[in-house]
């Protein structure tokens, strides 16, 4: 029964969302590569376990996650960075999706060392390859592929957000000084891609000097220079706090009525 449930919500995704983007899919074929980091402590979410195991929505955060990266047309292949001790449950909660999977590794102490493993497994066919929080399991997949298409055309490239709300500078932490000019500052977001021998190199460089950052779009301006921003959409949160998982239930319960909604064949 669960596995029939499974099967059905797969199909029910790629559908929805792979068809209407193959029709609108322009340029050449692409093939990109996803990077899915699962290896995070969750300390903030102080889940008994790592938060892409959490179910959201009738539906595991790595899964949602997976499936997401999937239906992007570009995206063929997945490897999936987590702790070891998750392994085998990060495996089974992928269920259809694993077959896309050329690689389960093991992630590092850092962020950047957790996607440099990742990187590094990645098949030599890819043209691109994005990295993906498994905690932003609400990306829309025409985003997903726009990052995919920025990313060869531009080398490089970032799904963000404009910031709304008017932005203060405090030194102190309790006095505001400054009000910023918010059109000069964007919310980074995944996934972030880069073609895949620039990011192999920009990997080799920062192992070797041992820069780190908390995006892989710092690792590009670092070594490269600017990097290509998409404009993407506040739905696309990172599941970091236990509030978030209260957002994320309504969230899924939006993504499963607008698909209900949908005609037959649209
Ligand atoms: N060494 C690390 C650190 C983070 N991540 C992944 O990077 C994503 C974004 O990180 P964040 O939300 O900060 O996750 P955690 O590091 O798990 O959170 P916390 O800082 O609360 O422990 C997550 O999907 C997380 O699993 C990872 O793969 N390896
Ligand atoms: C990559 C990221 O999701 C962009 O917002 C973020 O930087 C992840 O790390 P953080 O520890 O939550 O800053």
């Amino acid at each position: 029964m669960a596995a029939a449930r499974f099967w059905w919500i797969t199909i029910e995704y790629r559908f929805a969302h792979n068809m209407e983007l193959r029709e609108k899919n322009e340029g050449p074929p692409l093939r990109a590569a996803a990077v899915l980091l699962a290896a995070g402590a969750s300390r903030r979410m102080r889940s008994d376990g790592s938060k892409a195991l959490l179910t959201v929505g009738g539906r595991t955060v790595i899964e949602r996650s997976a499936a997401a990266l999937l239906a992007a047309p570009s995206v063929e292949e997945l490897v999936v960075v987590t702790r070891p001790e998750d392994r085998d449950a990060v495996e089974a909660a992928l269920g259809l999706h694993a077959r896309f999977l050329t690689a389960i590794v093991d992630g590092g102490e850092e962020r950047t060392d957790s996607v440099r493993f990742g990187v590094r497994a990645v098949s030599p066919r890819a043209d691109v390859i994005l990295v993906h929080d498994a905690a932003r399991c609400f990306v829309d997949p025409v985003h997903v592929e726009a990052v995919a298409r920025a990313s060869y055309e531009h080398g490089a490239a970032l799904l963000a957000t404009r910031v709304r709300d008017t932005l203060k500078l405090s030194h102190n932490g309790f006095q505001s000084e400054e009000t910023v000019d918010r059109d000069r500052f964007w919310a980074a977001q995944t996934p972030q891609g880069m073609r895949a021998a620039r990011f192999l190199d920009v990997l080799m460089r920062s192992e070797h000097d041992r820069f780190r950052a908390t995006d892989d779009a710092a690792l590009h301006e670092h070594y490269h220079g600017p990097t290509k921003l998409v404009e993407g959409s506040a739905w696309n949160i990172k599941l970091t706090t236990p509030d978030d998982l209260e957002l994320g239930e309504a969230l899924a319960a939006r993504v499963s009525s607008s698909l209900a909604s949908k005609p037959q064949g649209s």
